[in-house]
């Protein structure tokens, strides 16, 4: 049998009177590629914010590893092991490349303090160096981020939400005005990440997650569509309908 690693059991979120999410009950498994798509408007966002604890479902629960997680703070998220990387970029853009992701180390280490000795803030360089290499940007520590590419400042990004280790990684619309080059980079480096944790993205061009997921979920407005392989949803009438004349 799969184990789950998040589940969302009947998950709304509705902004004043308008309802973004509505009644949402998914699983997702572990170390599974899992994405999440729907036409513009469906809910994606506002479902990533909701399971990444940016803020809490007006009702429903959330499980992670089984352990209710509804309603908990964001670094509460981070230290049980899940991490996320937004759409807009987090980075500091007048910190060096490696700077940033040690800082986010860093921060990850809670009884780190400046009067540690040498040999722990070498620990955390080269942690540092590890997560750069680990995302493709092994060499490119001492650039600046804000001289860095589109692309490379995602790869950053998500180095940097590497730093607590996570179990679960969520990223949204990871190739967000990224060319064609770039996003291909980062459809590999994210199924390179797949490989050893479990992810799940946010997506709004179909085509681009069918060959590199192994399971779909799909919104519409606001409610759960469809959810299965991509065979499955490739072969959902209602999910091409939907899609039908978007071209995407
Ligand atoms: N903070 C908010 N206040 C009011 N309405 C919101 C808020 N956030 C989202 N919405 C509305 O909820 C609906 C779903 O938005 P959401 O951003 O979650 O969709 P999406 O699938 O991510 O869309 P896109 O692909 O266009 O980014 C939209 O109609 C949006 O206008």
């Amino acid at each position: 049998m799969t184990e789950l690693i998040l589940e969302a059991e009947g998950l709304t979120k509705r902004f004043g009177g308008f309802t973004a999410l509505k009644d949402v009950s998914v699983g997702f498994e572990r170390n599974c590629l899992t994405a999440i798509i729907g036409p513009n408007g469906a809910g994606k966002s506002t479902f990533f914010n909701v399971i990444s604890g940016a803020f809490p479902p007006t009702s429903g629960r959330m499980r992670f590893e089984g352990r209710d997680i509804t309603g908990l703070k964001q670094h509460e998220f981070a230290r049980m092991g899940i991490a996320k990387s937004f759409q807009i970029t987090n980075i500091f853009p007048h910190l060096s490349a490696l700077e940033n992701v040690r800082v986010a180390v860093q921060a990850m280490h809670s009884r780190f303090d400046l009067w540690r000795p040498r040999e722990n803030l070498t620990g955390l360089i080269d942690q540092a160096h590890a997560l750069l290499a680990l995302v493709g940007l092994g060499g490119h520590g001492p650039r600046l981020a804000r001289d860095m590419a589109h692309g490379e400042q995602r790869a950053l990004e998500i180095a940097m939400a590497l730093a607590c280790e996570p179990r679960l990684l969520l990223l949204d619309e990871p190739t967000a005005g990224m060319s064609p080059e770039e996003t291909k980079g980062m459809m590999e480096l994210i199924q390179r990440l797949a490989g050893e944790r479990t992810v799940v993205l946010v997506e709004h061009k179909m085509k681009l997650v069918m060959g590199i997921c192994q399971r779909l979920i799909v919104l519409h407005h606001g409610e759960l569509l469809a959810q299965g392989t991509p065979d499955d949803i490739r072969a959902n009438d209602e999910v091409r309908r939907v899609y039908l004349g978007q071209g995407k």
